[in-house]
């Protein structure tokens, strides 16, 4: 993150939610003067508790607005906003693009909107889950319109920037077209399968690993905001949703086939699953690394840790003795049980010297 702000304030951020009050800190924390804007009182009040900017009074011109409400009412506080103050350029945090860039591009003042959307987030709304380093590292998509004056996209971008994120730049379909793929269907998959949880006997839960923690995370999100996402962005989802269900049908289909079968294993059963898992395997080596950087192969090494304080921190200082960078990191849980398995993410040619290490520092270790 730079040191000094290239964004000039003063800053209006107009819904101190999640993703308002996290921006807020992040400019705040670079001394740009932020002001904060909420329907909800608690809301405001909270983020600037928080430390995120004080309340806008209402008489000041700010120099730059950020519209972070809700993506149903996001083109009507937009244009709202691009009428309240002349001279502001007005951004937007919407997750969808088409239908806001669709009503601010009438507004006779559209040069001074850029649309945007960071490629962060947290499955809990509301400010209290606001975190100034949210964006670090993190894409950030800004959405200009035909209209969009070159000094207003600077000015996203310069935002973008200053809050830790990579900017990219797309028109406002191909924009929602992307996130139907990479995040509205993987929403609604997630949601899908975690319903099928909700009757389950506690048995069968309390077998559930990480496969099943790691598809089902983001069933915890916020139902009114994706409704209102995931109802903007109809067209798109449904041209990734509609192929998704065609491939699953012939799934289905091949599974049933063995329920009806009188050999164990039907014809055609096993390619299918087969076929599947492999086009699995192509996709998921295409989703990038952590730093938005072509894809990379990392090992995984795995770790018993007790569960008890202070020893993941005795793990992590460890493997920084052995001079070992950790990529990713994730966790399993055993129910009943008073150690974890973590899971630590490195270059593959470290990946045995790190076993054996942690090996002789008397660490539980298994490779992946
Ligand atoms: N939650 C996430 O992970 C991400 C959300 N977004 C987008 O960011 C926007 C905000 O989402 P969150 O911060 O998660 O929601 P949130 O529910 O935490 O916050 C939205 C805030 O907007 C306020 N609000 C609603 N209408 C308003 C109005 N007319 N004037 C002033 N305040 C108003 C609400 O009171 C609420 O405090 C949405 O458009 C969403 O699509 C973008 C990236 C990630
Ligand atoms: O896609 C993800 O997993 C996130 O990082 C969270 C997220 C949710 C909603 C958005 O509009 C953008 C990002």
């Amino acid at each position: 993150m730079p040191a000094v702000a290239a964004t000039k304030g003063p800053v209006l951020v107009v819904g101190t939610g999640l993703i308002g009050t996290s921006i807020a800190l992040a400019l705040t924390r670079l001394n740009v003067p932020v002001w904060l804007q909420d329907l909800s009182p608690t809301a405001q009040a909270l983020a600037a508790d928080m430390g995120a900017g004080s309340i806008y009074q209402g008489d000041d011109t700010p120099s730059l607005v950020i519209v972070a409400t809700g993506p149903d009412v996001t083109a009507k506080v937009v244009c709202d906003c691009l009428d309240r103050f002349p001279n502001a350029i007005v951004t937007d945090v919407a997750s969808v693009k088409e239908a806001v860039v669709a009503k601010v591009e009438d507004h006779p003042q559209a040069s001074r909107y850029v649309g945007s959307h960071p490629m962060a987030g947290r499955e809990v709304a509301g400010p209290a889950a606001a975190d100034a380093d949210l964006f670090q590292g993190r894409p950030w998509v800004c959405v200009p319109t035909e209209a969009s004056s070159p000094t207003a996209f600077l000015a996203v971008r310069e935002l973008a920037t200053d809050v830790g994120a990579i900017v990219s730049q797309l028109p406002a379909k191909e924009h929602d077209q992307a996130v139907a793929l990479v995040s509205h269907v993987p929403q609604l998959v997630s949601s899908a399968l975690a319903a099928r949880l909700a009757q389950a006997a506690p048995n069968a839960l309390s077998l559930a690993g990480g496969g099943l923690r790691d598809t089902t995370r983001i069933a915890a999100s916020d139902p009114r905001l994706w409704t209102a996402i995931l109802g903007q962005n109809a067209k798109s989802v449904a041209s990734v949703l509609g192929p998704l269900v065609a491939d699953l049908n012939q799934l289905l289909s091949a599974f049933q086939a063995s329920e009806e079968a009188t050999v164990a294993l039907p014809p055609g059963l096993l390619g299918a699953i087969n076929q599947v898992m492999l086009a699995g395997n192509e996709g998921v080596k295409r989703i990038p690394g952590k730093h938005g950087d072509s894809p990379i192969q990392l090992a995984e090494v795995g770790v018993l840790v007790p569960d008890k304080p202070g020893e993941l921190g005795r793990l992590f200082a460890e493997v920084g003795d052995a001079g070992i960078n950790i990529e990713d990191l994730r966790i399993e849980h055993s129910v009943g049980q008073q150690v974890g398995l973590v899971w630590l993410s490195v270059a593959p040619v470290t990946a045995q010297v790190l076993s054996d290490f942690l090996t002789n520092q008397n660490w539980r270790v298994v490779l992946a």
